[in-house]
C-alpha cells in the first residue's frame, strides 16, 4: 500500500503528454495505438476526452458504453445529443472533460500520457495551463482521398461542426504526422516522436 502511494506521488507530475488531433479518418487511433504499444506498458496511459462524456451518457440513458466508444454506427445516433449536452457543460468549465478524463484513466499513475482526441483550442489551453512544457502537440494529416478510402464520407453537421474544425486554423504543432499509408514514411515519423520521448524520460 505504502509503495503504491509513493509511486503515485513520484508520477503525479507527468513527464510527457502527447496531444493528438486530426480530421476524421486521418488515423489518430491507428497511430496512437502504435505509439502506446511501443512504450513500456508501465510508463504510458491512453486517454480519451470523449470517454467521460460517453460514460455519463451511457449511464443516464441506459446505453452501452463500449458501443458508444467504438468505431461503429451505434454512437452516430447519439452524437448530436451528446455534443449539445457536453457543450453546455464546457461553457461553464472548459476543462471539465479534460480533467474528468485524467481522473477516469488514472493518468497520474503514469509518466507518459497519450491523448488521442483533442478537438478544441480550449483542450490545448487546459493541458498547457496545467502541465506546461510536458505538453507536446501532434496533428495527424491525411489526404482527403485517403480518408475516403478509409471510410470517411463528408457529413453535414459533423464535418463542418466546431468539434471537427476548431483546430483547423492552429498552425503550430510540435509534430505534424503525414499519414497517407506510406508505411516507411509513417514509421520514420513515429520514431521521431519515440526518440523525443526517450530523451525527455532520460533528462
Ligand atoms: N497508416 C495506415 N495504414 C493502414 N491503415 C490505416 C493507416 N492509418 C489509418 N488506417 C486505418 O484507417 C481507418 C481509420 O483510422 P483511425 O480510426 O485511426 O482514424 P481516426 O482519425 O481515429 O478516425 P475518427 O476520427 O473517425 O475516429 C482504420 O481502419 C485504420 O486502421
Amino acid at each position: 500500500m505504502e509503495v503504491n502511494k509513493i509511486s503515485e506521488k513520484i508520477n503525479s507530475s507527468p513527464s510527457c503528454i502527447l496531444l493528438f488531433s486530426g480530421k476524421r479518418k486521418s488515423g489518430k487511433d491507428y497511430i496512437t495505438d502504435i505509439i502506446l504499444e511501443r512504450i513500456k506498458r508501465e510508463n504510458a496511459v491512453m486517454l480519451k476526452i470523449s470517454a467521460p462524456i460517453k460514460s455519463y451518457w451511457a449511464e443516464t440513458h441506459d446505453l452501452q458504453f463500449d458501443d458508444l466508444m467504438g468505431a461503429g454506427e451505434y454512437k452516430e445516433k447519439y452524437r448530436q445529443d451528446m455534443i449539445k449536452w457536453s457543450e453546455g457543460v464546457r461553457r461553464q468549465n472548459y476543462g471539465y472533460f479534460c480533467e474528468a478524463a485524467v481522473k477516469m484513466f488514472k493518468a497520474h499513475e503514469k509518466p507518459i500520457w497519450i491523448v488521442s482526441d483533442i478537438r478544441r483550442k480550449t483542450d490545448l489551453k487546459w493541458f498547457k495551463e496545467n502541465y506546461g512544457s510536458a505538453v507536446k502537440t501532434i496533428r495527424v494529416v491525411a489526404d482527403e482521398g485517403i480518408r475516403k478510402q478509409r471510410g470517411w464520407i463528408f457529413t453535414e453537421g459533423v464535418d463542418d461542426a466546431e468539434t471537427e474544425c476548431d483546430l483547423d486554423d492552429v498552425l503550430e504543432w510540435d509534430w505534424k504526422i503525414i499519414n497517407n499509408s506510406n508505411e516507411s514514411e509513417l514509421e520514420k515519423q513515429i520514431q521521431d516522436i519515440l526518440s523525443a520521448i526517450e530523451n525527455i524520460m532520460h533528462l
